[in-house]
Parts: structure tokens; sequence; C-alpha cells
């Protein structure tokens, strides 16, 4: 039997059984492209229309954000709609919009995307608050590198999508690696506090990281895990040399964490002894404030909560035509809003 795209009707949903022994929670790429994350409404409405046959009228829907931000989520929206007969309008990956600006425009029988209102907005709405946080972060950087750290912090099946997400917004680099390869780059981390606090000293754990791994992976070590963060720095450098890229400071909150005056410190100590190449990446609870208040002497920033934690912009799709006529619900503006700035993406 020929097996519809997706979903239609709440008998199919009724028959819809996921098996309990799934290993994660997590919806599979084939259950969001036959609607089985969307909202349930959106399956009624194909049948309230379909019993009309009204399900193929052609309408018209944009896509609108409620604050400004970073565009992200395009391709897969496009990826969603992949056998839907539609076009598509929509800012690209990394625009920039403002608040109530149309992003995206669809024109198609109904029946070829209704369904998918839940799922696009979704995704719109978590990636471009990701890519405007990093983009926050990016910004108060200024010419110094960010690093997106924060995979740790959310479910392992959005990881990938964040860390693309916060490379659309304009970060250097993610450490989670499927995130950076479907971003068409390398992943790019440091060293963990477990490799340290198990070696037992922070130089042999250096000495064991210069020895065993490929030469392109650039050394920076971890120097707050047992001594003073400058002590710990220099004792690093002299036995690395030209070897050693750079130290991290992750000092904890517990015990005050990266100010200021302790990258200051630690920068010139290196430069009074001769390291002067010797970068300084600071991570651990950064916010963009703390990003400007610390880039005069940090040279890259690692960054995870205030990315991953980004509230997602809200989406709302709104009909603006059914069947040539201009149209709209109450408060809302009949008709297309007219925005140059769209590209015709498919
Ligand atoms: O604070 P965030 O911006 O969310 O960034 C992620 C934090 O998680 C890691 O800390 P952890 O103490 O687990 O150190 P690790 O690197 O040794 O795993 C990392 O070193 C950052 O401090």
């Amino acid at each position: 039997m020929l097996q519809n795209r997706w979903i239609n009707s709440i008998e199919e949903v009724s028959v819809f059984h996921p098996s309990p022994e799934r290993l994660f929670y997590s919806a599979t790429h084939e259950e969001i492209k036959r609607g089985y994350t969307t909202d349930i409404y959106f399956v009624s409405a194909q049948q309230i229309l379909k019993h009309l046959n009204l399900q193929d009228t052609l309408v018209v829907a944009e896509v609108f954000p409620r604050r400004e931000g970073v565009m992200c989520g395009v391709q897969e929206v496009l990826n969603l709609l992949q056998e839907s007969k539609v076009e598509v309008w929509s800012l690209e990956e990394g625009d920039t919009f403002e608040a109530k600006e149309v992003v995206m425009r669809i024109k198609g029988p109904y029946s070829e995307f209704g369904i998918f209102e839940t799922p696009l907005l979704g995704i719109l709405a978590q990636s471009s608050g990701w890519a405007t946080a990093a983009r926050e972060c990016k910004k108060a950087a200024g010419k110094k590198a960010v690093l997106a750290f924060g995979a740790r912090h959310v479910h392992p099946a959005v990881a990938p999508v964040m860390e693309r997400a916060a490379l659309v917004g304009g970060v250097d680099g993610c450490a989670c690696i499927l995130g950076a390869k479907l971003a068409g780059r390398e992943p790019g981390g440091t060293i963990p506090h477990a490799a340290i606090l198990i070696t037992g000293d922070t130089v042999i754990a250096a000495k064991a990281f210069e020895e065993a791994l490929p030469g392109q992976f650039p050394r920076i070590i971890l120097v707050d895990t047992f001594k003073d963060e400058a002590e710990e720095a220099l004792r690093v450098a002299k036995v690395l040399g030209e070897k050693l890229a750079g130290v991290r400071l992750d000092t904890p909150e517990e015990r005050g964490g990266v100010s200021p005056a302790l990258v200051r410190e630690v920068r010139i100590r290196l430069d009074q002894a001769g390291f002067s190449w010797v970068k300084i990446v600071v991570s651990g609870g950064l916010n963009p404030e703390k990003i400007a208040l610390l880039r005069e002497d940090a040279d890259m920033f690692g960054v995870g909560s205030y990315i991953s934690g980004a509230r997602p912009i809200d989406m709302t799709m709104d009909i603006k035509e059914v069947a040539g006529q201009k149209i709209a619900k109450r408060g809302r503006i009949p008709g297309i809003i007219p925005n140059p700035r769209l590209k015709k993406l498919k």
C-alpha cells in the first residue's frame, strides 16, 4: 500500500505506537518528516478541510519573530519541506531581523505544509535564539575568538543543531564533534579537568598531550586545576616551550571565577618570562558583559550556558491569503507584507 508522505488524519495518529523501548525520547528524522512532532490540531485541521474538499486550497502564510535576532534554521526548514509542493521565500542563515519583520513566506496548497507549522516554527525559534546569543558573544569579543562549549547543557539530540546555530551566529568554532562536522568545520577544544585530575599534575598531562595528540591539535592547557593559574601557566610554558599555543583559565565561581585582574596577571607573567606567544583562553559562566570585561587581555572565550540557555525567539505563522484573497485573523494585516530582503529559496 502506498504510504502517505505524512500523517493527515486522527485515525493515523491513533494507530501510531512508538516503541517505549527506544533508546532516546528525541524524535527520529523520519518521525519529524512524517509529522509526528506536530501539534495534533494541525492534523484535525487537515481532516476538517478534507471533509469540505478544501484541503488543497492555495494559501500564503508568513512567519514573523517576536523580537529581533539572527535568522537560523532555514536549511532545516527547506529539508522539512523537501517533498512539499510549495514555494518558499526567506531570509538566509545568519541574516539579522527586526521584531515583527516577515522572515519567511510560504505559498502552496495548505495540505502541502499546514501540518509542519509546529516543527517549522520550532526549528526557527530555537536555532535563531542560539544564533542570536552566539552573535552577542562574538560582538562583545570584538576581534577575539569565541568557541561554543554548551553541548553539555542540552539534550544530545539537539546539541549539533545548537552548535551549528552558534557557528551561523558567528562564533569561530565549537567543541561538539557532530555540530562542527555538519557545519563543514573541525571541532575545537582544549583539555578537561578530568585528564589533569587523573594524571595528578598539570605538567604531566601537558607533556602527554604534546606526545600523544596529532600536531594540528593546538596545545592549549588548562591551568586552574591544582595550583595558582599564573604559576601553572609558567610551569607548562617552560616544559612545552614554543609548542604551547595557549593556556585556559576556567577558575570556578567558588573561587571567584576568572577576573580581569587574573587574566592581566597571567598575561604579564607569561610575557615577562618570554612566553608572549602563549594565548589566554578563558571560560566558565561567560556572557557578553563578562567577555567585554575580559577582552583586553584574553585571546579566546569558551561560552556554554549563555548560548545553550538562550531563550527561543518565538516565531508566529499567519495565513495572509486564501485562494487569492487577502485575509488575516483579527489584529493582523490581511495580505502579504512585502519584504525585499526575502530570497526565493524553493
Ligand atoms: O560555564 P559555561 O559557559 O556553561 O561553559 C561550560 C563550562 O563547562 C566546563 O566546565 P567544567 O568544570 O565541567 O570543566 P571541564 O572542562 O573540566 O569539563 C567548561 O570548562 C566551562 O566552564
